[in-house]
């Protein structure tokens, strides 16, 4: 908890997860009401999963918990088809969640 990078990275992970309302990302996804989901989803992630990471300090940098938050929202737009709540929620949440995480001021300097 004390290394400053947990703290940020906790801090980042409720804003992210006040942005799924329907906590359709907060467990990992269960084959009894996804049916096939461990055969199309190669490397499965959530926001308890995250957090876990976060307190095993598994996390070494921002970008890699930036990684893990895209996994989840492009193994959500991949297993529910487009138009389904969960696609659109995906996609909302990925394209909010990312403005959040890489604003403009925080963007590595260049071009
Ligand atoms: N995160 C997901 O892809 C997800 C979450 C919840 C859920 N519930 C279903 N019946 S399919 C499904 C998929």
């Amino acid at each position: 908890k004390r290394r400053p990078l947990s703290r940020l990275l906790e801090q980042l992970l409720r804003n992210l997860e006040k942005r799924d309302p329907n906590q359709f990302f907060a467990w990992p996804v269960n084959d009894n009401f996804a049916p096939g989901y461990s055969t199309i989803i190669r490397r499965p992630m959530d926001f308890s999963t995250m957090k876990q990471k976060i307190d095993d300090n598994e996390y070494r940098s921002l970008n890699c918990f930036i990684s893990d938050f895209k996994l989840m929202c492009n193994n959500a737009m991949k297993y529910n088809k487009p138009g389904t709540v969960y696609h659109k929620a995906a996609r909302r949440l990925l394209h909010s969640g990312l403005k959040q995480l890489t604003p403009q001021k925080l963007r590595p300097l260049g071009d």
